[in-house]
């Protein structure tokens, strides 16, 4: 790789009592590429995502963004920095409205002295703002964007959070199995939105246990094990029964691994 990566992390630790979750992890991200995570169980996939997100503090170990140390105290300091995280149990709320959705935390307010002292939202331009963000990335089968998230599925509810990673001039997106609770068709969908992103320029980190997923979005794949990275592989080289059995240890890694 001649580009310098985005984001990086270099021997993470982090212990929960007597157990090490991340025991000198190193990671790697580049611009413009989407980077599976995989892993058994138990790896730490979990672990390296919520210290790179500031969900956790790791005990040890240097994370950069753009080549410059960061130390995160909480996942909103890692958004405002340009991380945002896309959980699989979403951090949407099911009872308002998709554009309501789209701007938690960052509603839009009026203009002049009703904005500032009384807070009123200026529901039309948050409006045209999601309508336009969930159109750009393919996502008006949402007929009505006053929708309650509620009444979306799976797939569509996955694309609002995406759609809303990937609106507010983030750095990196990071979906956490953005595919496990979705039917083959949704997953399709989501799967495209992700590729849409990427072709966007925007990197990606999808962690994900469904294999076939991962060979068929990823550029590179990390295999993480007992708590640090093993190695990195590029899915044209590899079959996924190849990625399997490294991540289960029932293969040691390759040796050019982290040339990927
Ligand atoms: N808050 C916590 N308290 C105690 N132990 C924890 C905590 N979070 C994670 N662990 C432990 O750290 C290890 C790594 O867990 P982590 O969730 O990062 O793995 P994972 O690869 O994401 O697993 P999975 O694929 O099952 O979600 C496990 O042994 C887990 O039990």
């Amino acid at each position: 790789m001649t580009q310098e990566p985005i984001l990086t992390a270099r021997g993470l630790v982090k212990r929960y009592g007597r157990v090490t979750a991340l025991d000198n992890a190193d990671f790697d991200l580049y611009p413009g590429e989407i980077l599976a995570v995989i892993g058994d169980n138990g790896a730490g996939k979990s672990s390296l995502i919520k210290a790179i997100s500031g969900a956790v503090t790791p005990d040890e170990g240097e994370i950069k963004l753009e080549g410059k140390t960061i130390n995160f105290r909480s996942p909103i300091e890692a958004r405002r920095a340009g991380i945002e995280t896309v959980y699989q149990n979403l951090a949407l709320s099911p009872a308002l409205s998709i554009a309501d959705n789209m701007f938690l935390g960052r509603e839009i307010r009026k203009p002049g002295i009703m904005g500032s002292v009384f807070r009123t939202l200026d529901r039309p331009a948050m409006e045209k703002f999601a309508r336009d963000k969930l159109s750009e990335l393919g996502l008006m089968t949402i007929q009505n964007i006053n929708q309650a998230v509620e009444t979306l599925s799976g797939g569509q509810r996955q694309g609002v959070a995406v759609a809303r990673a990937a609106a507010f001039g983030s750095k990196v997106i990071i979906l956490d199995e953005p595919t496990a609770a979705l039917g083959v068709k949704e997953s399709r969908k989501v799967l495209e939105l992700i590729l849409d992103v990427r072709s966007r320029g925007m990197p990606i980190v999808l962690i994900s246990h469904n294999m076939p997923h991962v060979f068929e979005v990823a550029d590179r794949i990390h295999v993480h094990r007992l708590g640090k990275r093993l190695c990195v592989i590029n899915p044209k080289d590899y079959t996924m029964s190849d990625a399997v059995a490294f991540m289960t240890g029932a293969r040691p890694a390759p040796d050019a691994g982290l040339a990927a």
